[in-house]
């Protein structure tokens, strides 16, 4: 019953050709973790080193072979430790889609509509303009449907109800909570404070991007959150999602933006390169 063509002296059936789409997935969600990203140029030196090992051996070269022989003979741990950001990164990205463990799938439907955010918006963007107009720095995560638990972990538990007077205490200079991300939950709650999130080793990212700009583009390759960056340096805000920053945004486009994204069906971060928006003035 489940034979489906005979090709030669092989067999194909349903099984094989449900193998074959399973591995054709995982080989393309591996790549889109991969690409812009500088795992690629390392997987280049290896398949440089591949090749040159089969040279090495057609040429009976033996000491050369024996060493690059050495390298490919513990071939997958080698693999693991040498991809071990990208082999996390791609776990995380499994665990964050448990399918049906939570509302997520139900509201990825297509006939399911968008879902108002209890985030209070006009509190953030109150808190985003006085900040900028002071030259604050600020970094905040608003969670989607990934549980930023492991983030928030990282840093100091609140569990408070979201105001511009919080957002402006806590990234006040001398306030003893101002360094590192605030996440906001899906219920629209400070989480916590002082978190560190994973920097995005994205070598397309502007020289001109410090490590608060980096962090909020790092959080978003590997979960679908939402990152409102102040600039101490510039004032500028922007807003990062997906891998991409939206820099020098007014505030009507905070508002629009943040309203837009926050009650948007989240999809799997695309893992592209960087692309850097500079709204014009
Ligand atoms: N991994 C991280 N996770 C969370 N916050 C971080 C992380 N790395 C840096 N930061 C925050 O960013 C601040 C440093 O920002 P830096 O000046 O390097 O960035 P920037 O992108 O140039 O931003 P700015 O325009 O505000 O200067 C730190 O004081 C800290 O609060």
């Amino acid at each position: 019953m489940w034979f489906l063509f005979k090709i030669w002296f092989f067999n194909f059936t349903w099984v094989d050709g449900l193998d074959v789409l399973l591995v054709a997935y995982l080989i393309y969600q591996f790549y889109k973790l991969l690409k812009g990203s500088i795992a690629v140029r390392i997987l280049w030196g290896i398949a440089m080193l591949g090749i040159g090992y089969l040279a090495v051996n057609l040429l009976q070269l033996k000491l050369l072979g024996n060493i690059l022989g050495q390298f490919f003979g513990v071939g997958v741990i080698a693999m693991i430790i040498i991809f071990q950001q990208e082999v996390r990164k791609f776990l995380l990205l499994v665990g964050r889609s448990q399918v049906f463990g939570d509302d997520n799938f139900w509201d990825a439907l297509p006939w399911r509509k968008n879902k108002k955010s209890k985030v209070d918006i006009n509190a953030v963007v109150e808190a985003a303009r006085a900040l900028s107009s002071s030259n604050t720095g600020a970094l905040i995560v608003f969670a989607r449907s990934t549980d930023m638990k492991f983030y928030a972990e990282s840093g100091d538990m609140l569990d408070a109800v979201l105001s511009k007077r919080l957002l402006l205490s806590i990234f006040n200079k001398y306030s003893p909570l101002h360094d590192g991300a605030v996440i906001v939950g899906q219920s629209g709650r400070v989480v916590a404070a002082r978190c560190i999130l994973p920097v995005s080793e994205n070598p397309h990212i502007p020289a001109t991007m410090g490590l608060r700009h980096r962090s909020a583009i790092g959080v978003t390759e590997v979960t679908d959150a939402v990152v409102l960056v102040v600039s101490e340096e510039t004032g500028q805000v922007s807003l990062a999602k997906n891998g991409e920053v939206h820099q020098g945004l007014s505030y009507q486009e905070l508002r629009t933006k943040l309203t837009k994204y926050l009650a948007e069906k989240t999809s799997a971060p695309p893992m592209r390169e960087v692309s850097v928006e500079v709204a014009e003035r």
